[in-house]
Order: C-alpha cells, then sequence, then structure tokens
C-alpha cells in the first residue's frame, strides 16, 4: 500500500519532471530539413546542452539532493547525465513527434558520425524502453533513481546518497505493481535497464572520443559535465 508521504513524494518527482523540459523551440529544430552529418552532430549538440540543463533544474528539484555535499552533487551528475539523457531521448521515440515527423532524431542520431558499433546497442536499447510503456511517475521515478546512484566515481558519501535513492526505489516498486498488475516482474525489468544504461554510458565515452578524433567541438557545458577538451 503507497503510504502519504510516497504519494507526496511521487507527486513532487512527476511535477518536477514535467515542468523542465527542453524548450519548444529547441525542440522543433529537430524538424528543419538540413539533414548533413554535420548538422545533425551540431542539432544533437544543441539537444544535449539544453537536455543538462533541464537535467539539472530537474535534479536540484529532488528533495534532499541540494543537502548533498557539494562535491557529491557535481559527481551525481556527472556520472548520471548520460544516463538520464537516454532515457529522456527514449521518450521522445515513444510518443509522437509533432505534425508526424516520427524518426527525426533518429535519423539524425543514426547520421551524425555515430560509428555502427554503438548505434546498434544504443538502438537495441530504446526499442527495449519504448517496449516497457512506461508510466510518467515511473520514467520520472526512474530518472531519479538515475541519477542518485551512490557508486558513481568520486563520491564521497554514498550513505547519504542512498538514503535518498532508496524511498524513491521503495515507492517505484509499488507504482510498478499497481501500474502491471499482471506483470510481478516489472519493476525488476526496470532495474535491468539501468544496468544495460550502465554499458551504453561506456559507449558514450568511446563515442566522445571519436568525435574528437574527427575534431567535432562541444558547448562548455557538455565540456564541463563530460570532462572533454
Ligand atoms: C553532443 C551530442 C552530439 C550528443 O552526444 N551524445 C548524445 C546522446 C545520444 Cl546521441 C543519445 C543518447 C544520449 C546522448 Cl547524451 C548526444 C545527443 O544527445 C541528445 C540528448 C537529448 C535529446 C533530446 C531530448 C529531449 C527531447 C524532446 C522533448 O523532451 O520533447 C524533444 N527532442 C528532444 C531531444 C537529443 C539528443
Amino acid at each position: 500500500e503507497i503510504t502519504k508521504e510516497q504519494k507526496a513524494l511521487t507527486k513532487v518527482i512527476v511535477e518536477a519532471y514535467n515542468r523542465h523540459q527542453i524548450p519548444q523551440d529547441v525542440a522543433k529544430k529537430l524538424l528543419q530539413d538540413q539533414y548533413s552529418v554535420e548538422e545533425n552532430f551540431l542539432l544533437l549538440t544543441e539537444m544535449a546542452t539544453s537536455q543538462v540543463q533541464v537535467i539539472v533544474e530537474f535534479t536540484k528539484s529532488i528533495p534532499g539532493f541540494l543537502s548533498l555535499d557539494h562535491e557529491d552533487q557535481i559527481a551525481l551528475l556527472k556520472g548520471s547525465a548520460v544516463e538520464a539523457m537516454f532515457l529522456r531521448s527514449a521518450q521522445v521515440f515513444s510518443k509522437k513527434m509533432p505534425n508526424g515527423h516520427n524518426g527525426i532524431l533518429e535519423e539524425r542520431i543514426r547520421k551524425s558520425g555515430i560509428s555502427e558499433e554503438f548505434i546498434t546497442p544504443m538502438f537495441n536499447f530504446y526499442k527495449s524502453i519504448i517496449g516497457l510503456h512506461m508510466s510518467l511517475e515511473e520514467q520520472a521515478l526512474l530518472t531519479a533513481i538515475t541519477i542518485l546512484t551512490p557508486d558513481r566515481p568520486y563520491v564521497k558519501d554514498h550513505q547519504a546518497v542512498e538514503k535518498l535513492q532508496e524511498p524513491m526505489l521503495d515507492v517505484l516498486r509499488k507504482v510498478c505493481v499497481l501500474q502491471h498488475p499482471q506483470e510481478p516482474q516489472y519493476f525488476a525489468r526496470l532495474l535491468g535497464r539501468l544496468t544495460e544504461l550502465r554499458t551504453l554510458t561506456h559507449y558514450h565515452a568511446e563515442m566522445l572520443t571519436s568525435w574528437r578524433m574527427n575534431d567535432h567541438k562541444f558547448t562548455p557545458l557538455l565540456c564541463e559535465i563530460w570532462d572533454v577538451q
């Protein structure tokens, strides 16, 4: 049974998840009609930069996050940004893009200078996430849980992060039982996606290296969060 506190926590997380979105004028840029590799890379860089800002604002709304050690706050954001962006961009694939422009984001990602060896696992992940048909509560809670992962590199006070992550895991488990009563393993499957996300973070580091080898430039915010340049 979901307690009053757990209902309140879910409400705070879902409202923060809904409030912080990529501005429509940035998202609409996906629809413009240049499709060169260069153009796609620039567009995706702009989307990622905007998405990082959204993730930072969402994270600051997670109850207790701002009371963590400041260096740990940075370590959590740096360690989880790519995973949070995979989760968020996956939702874009699952919902219809405006005026039937489906698959635009996919097309630009496939043609942005990412080698096939990374494209395959990336889109396998997207397919597996879309296939879960996650509710908004599950998406928001799973994103918060990913950000509050205690064993990110350079996190000093693991316990303080665990204390924030555990209540999220408890309420996510109950939400999954309520919203997918016919799938008792649904919660376990969601957590399994977090394991797959870890491998994508590893691939992503190699994607960054290969982009840099071809002299691709990132924005200052991305350089800071991904320790490049
Ligand atoms: C620096 C660039 C080239 C990069 O490096 N790695 C990745 C990258 C890739 Cl290629 C895949 C996964 C994760 C990352 Cl970081 C990227 C591009 O990252 C993103 C991040 C996020 C969106 C994204 C989010 C939301 C929405 C949205 C809505 O909410 O309505 C509407 N349009 C959206 C677009 C797109 C691209």
